[in-house]
Order: C-alpha cells, then structure tokens, then sequence
C-alpha cells in the first residue's frame, strides 16, 4: 500500500508543481485498500484539502490506482481521524495577521488559475476571523469579516521560525550563517546561497531569516518576498504577457530581502535568469540582502548562466548537510511534543535509526505513527507501535544497507525516481546517479558484481564493474562529486 502511494506520489510530482504537491498531495494519508472492493481510502486533515483533492486529483489518483492494482479502483477521501496531524510538509505560508489592504504590485495580480473557483479559495478557520487560501498558486488572506482579500506580500511562513529549527553539526553553519544575515542584512553575506539535498531544512531556514527581519524591523513586511524559482519563472512569464516589465523590476529591485527557493529550477529559462540577474545587480549595489538555495553548490547548477553562478559564489556558500543520529532524535523529540504527544527517547530513537535521509522523512514517519495512535485510541508512544504503523517504510530501511536502500537514497538526493535505479533509459541525468548506487552498492554491502546486477533492472555484471570503476576513479578527481558521495554515504551509514 505505501509503496503504491509512494510511486504515486512520484508520479503526481511529474505533473504537478512542486508547490502544490506540497499543500495539496504530501498532507495525504493512504488509509487502506479494499481489494475485495477495490476502494482505495485516503485521508486528508481538513475539510477544504479533502474537497479540493477530490474535485481535482481525484481521478488522476484514480488512473494511477488502476495501473498499479490492474483493476478499476474507487478512491475514497475521509477527515483525518481528529483531524490531527502535523502540518503538511513544507507547509503553505502560515496565517498571519491581516494586513492593511494592498494594492497589488505585479506578483500579487496573478490571476487565479482557471480551475480554481473564486468561492473555494478561501478556508475558513473554525472558529476564527480569518480565512486562508493555500498555494493556488499565490497565498493569499482574506478578512471573512469583510469580504476584503489582501495577499500577504512577503510569502513568508511565520511557523518556520529560528526557535523551532534544530541545530546539530549537520546544520549549525548555515544556521549561523543565516542569524548573522537576519542581524545584520545587506552586509554581511550577500548573496547567502545555502544548498543541500531534499527535506534537509533550506527553506526553514530562509523562512526563519524573513521572520526574523520583519520582527526585528530591518525589514517591513511589503519590502520581504519569498518566492520559490516556480514562481519567479511564472511571474517573468506574465510581465512578459502583459508587457509589464517595468512593473516587474520596480517590484523586484525595490525590495530590503529576497529570498529565493530552489534556484535550480531557473535551469535553461534564458529570459528569467537575465531578469534575476538585473534584480540581482540593482538589490547588492543597494546593499539589499539576497538569500538563495538550491539542491546543489552554484558550481554544480545545470543550464545556470555562468554570470549569475559568479554572482551566486560571491557572498557566502554553505551547505546544509543530511542530520546525524542525536539531531534526528531531537527533531522527533521536538516535534513530537509540539504536536502534543510526548516521544519517550527509545521510540524516537528508533525511528531516527531507521529513517535517515532528510527531515521531510522523519516528519511524515512521525505523521504516520501519531496517526495511527490516534486511530488505536492509544496516548503512549512505544517501539511496538511504531513498527507497526512504519511498517513498510522500515522494510526498506531496516537499519542495514541494503542495495534497495542505497537506491531510494540516490534517488531522492539526485531527485529522479527510484524506478529510474532499474529502467533501460540512459539520459545523464539518470545514468550517473545509478552509477553512483552501484558503485556504492559495492562499497557499502557484501553483494557481488552479478547480485547488484540483477538488482538494477537484471543487468550485466561488467555493467556494474565499469560503473564501480568509473565512478571511484572520478571520486578522485572531483571535488564535487567526491562530496556528493561523502554526503551519500554519510546518510546511508546514519
Ligand atoms: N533542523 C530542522 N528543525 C526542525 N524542522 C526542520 C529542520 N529541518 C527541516 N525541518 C522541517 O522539515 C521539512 C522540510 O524542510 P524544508 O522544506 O525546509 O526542506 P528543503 O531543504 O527546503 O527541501 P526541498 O529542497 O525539498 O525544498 C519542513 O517541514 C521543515 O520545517
């Protein structure tokens, strides 16, 4: 069941922006499957995802079901039980206080997407004054009271936060780096460019830098922009379509802070790298902060201008690393507790050893087991539980290395799907990282040339000796790659 709703999982992300995967597809639980039936159960935790993922991705859940079980299958969505669970990871910008109505700049005129109807933006909040419309695809808040929407210009998520970030070794320098930026921005490092892989914190952390400034006041909430690279590409788009350029660069170039997410997605959007590069220029003269992150060090990005990677190495560089054992237990601890059920140290632990690759994993384990103590009516965590409700997410990682387990790291570090690891197709971006798994599958297990074979898609054993060849002769002479695989074998080994 949960391999299924992994895979997906995967396959939505081909089709739908990261964003809205995001607020929409990640805060999902796969209930169960009915084969008798062939009714597939999901759970959402409100209302107002339940409704909007049925209306929209209901059937494209369905399609995916039908492949993977080979028959027709009914999907079914229910409340989350108590509607519990942890916010959805990365969540959508968080409610914030309303501000005086704005008019908008460019950014904030985007239209709603077409499917999107005027009365279902909003989510009212039980109880509260205020409604909140999630990633569709710009946030915005409204006052119910009076009908009156106003966007949150900075796009910042007030629950991302310094106080609720946890430092270890993995972190502490891009943490260190980014409080020094928040105290004193526009001097210190500029750009701050920090990069690192999945789920490992970055956009945590420039979120934290944002909140930061604006409760400081170096920095009014109007002059703060968060803006994934998605975004910033749509938005280049548009003043393109409305010949609005000279609104685009008023907007951008007037900004105190600019905090840009995942920058690789500028990849080869020639028109939008020449854009931010104007922005780029214009806010460092004017000693206007820019903060950055990526998947990868400005060195290593992909179809990225060499003026603007120049631009991006000229600040401070710094990697944000896969956590370590006792951080990964201080996340659940943490975490664990703000959800309001205490983790005795053995069951986060527990957890933690099994599951290492990045935090956004750790979280949705978490999400899982807390679930399922909530549906069992239990209120006391244990190791038992817990391997009950990860069943099959241990299988996979069940403290050991195994090759299964080395693929699925290799594929969430280089971001292509784990099917990838034993499929025919041969594109660099594919063929390299499954290199690297065999390579690492040799170092890191007892398997021999012709077992690793067969598990990479039934391949021949000379295959996987000229990878192991290739890529430790490469390890040698690439800094870059070297690191790669340092950070690869740091998370495999926890
Ligand atoms: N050190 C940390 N302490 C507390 N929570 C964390 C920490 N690192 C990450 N998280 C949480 O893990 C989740 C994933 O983190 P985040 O979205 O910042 O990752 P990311 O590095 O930006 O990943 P991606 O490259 O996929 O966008 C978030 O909910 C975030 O709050």
């Amino acid at each position: 069941m949960n391999e299924f709703w992994q895979t997906c999982v995967s396959r939505l992300e081909q089709d739908i922006p990261p964003q809205q995967i995001s607020a929409w597809i990640r805060p999902l639980v796969p209930l169960a499957y009915d084969e008798t039936q062939a009714v597939l159960r999901v759970a959402a935790p409100n209302r107002f995802k339940l409704d909007w993922v049925r209306k929209n991705y209901s059937l494209r859940i369905e399609e995916l079901a039908a492949e993977w079980f080979h028959r027709p299958v009914q999907v079914t969505f229910e409340l989350a039980q108590g509607r519990a669970g942890l916010a959805p990871a990365p969540a959508p910008a968080a409610p914030a206080p309303i501000p005086a109505p704005a008019i908008g700049l460019l950014p904030t005129e985007t239209p709603l997407p077409a499917e999107v109807p005027a009365s279902s933006v909003f989510q009212a909040d039980t109880g509260t004054q205020h409604a909140t419309r999630i990633e569709a695809p710009t946030l915005v808040l409204a006052s119910q009271a009076t009908g009156q929407a106003v966007y949150d210009r900075s796009r910042l998520n007030t629950d991302m936060t310094f106080d609720n970030f946890v430092t270890g070794k993995a972190n502490q320098l891009a943490r260190a780096a980014a409080l020094q930026v928040a105290e004193n921005p526009g001097v210190s490092y500029n750009p701050l460019f920090l990069y690192g892989g999945v789920g490992l914190g970055k956009t945590h952390l420039i979120h934290a830098i944002g909140n930061a400034m604006v409760q400081a006041g170096t920095g009014s909430k109007s002059k703060v922009r968060y803006v994934h690279a998605d975004q910033y590409v749509s938005d280049v788009v548009k003043a393109y379509q409305r010949k609005a350029f000279d609104d685009f660069k008023r907007y951008y170039h007037s900004l105190d802070l600019l905090l840009i997410d995942d920058i690789q997605f500028f990849s080869g959007k020639n028109r939008t790298q020449e854009e931010f590069f104007y922005a780029f220029e214009a806010m460092v003269a004017q000693r206007k902060q820019i903060i950055i992150t990526s998947d990868t060090y400005p060195k290593e990005l992909a179809g990225i201008d060499s003026r603007l990677i120049s631009r991006f190495d000229s600040g401070l560089t710094v990697a944000i690393e896969p956590p370590e054992l006792e951080m990964r237990v201080a996340i659940l601890l943490r975490k664990a507790d703000s959800e309001g059920m205490p983790m005795p140290e053995e069951v986060a632990f527990f957890i933690a050893k099994h599951l290492r690759s990045n935090v956004r994993e750790l979280e949705g384990a978490l999400r899982k087991v807390l679930a399922y103590a909530r549906f069992h009516g239990r209120d006391v965590l244990t190791v038992e539980m817990c391997k009950d409700a990860l069943k099959d997410l241990l299988s996979v990682s069940n403290g050991q290395i195994t090759v299964e387990n080395i693929q699925k790291t290799v594929a969430d570090f280089y971001k292509i799907k784990v099917a990838d690891m034993y499929s025919k197709r041969r594109p660099a971006n594919i063929a390299l990282p499954r290199q690297i798994a065999m390579y690492l599958a040799k170092e890191l297990t007892q398997k021999s040339l012709p077992e690793i074979g067969d598990l990479f898609g039934g391949r021949d054993h000379t295959t996987v000796l000229h990878a192991v060849r290739k890529i430790s002769d490469a390890r040698t002479k690439q800094t870059e790659l070297n690191h790669s695989l340092h950070v690869l074998e740091q998370t495999l080994k926890g």
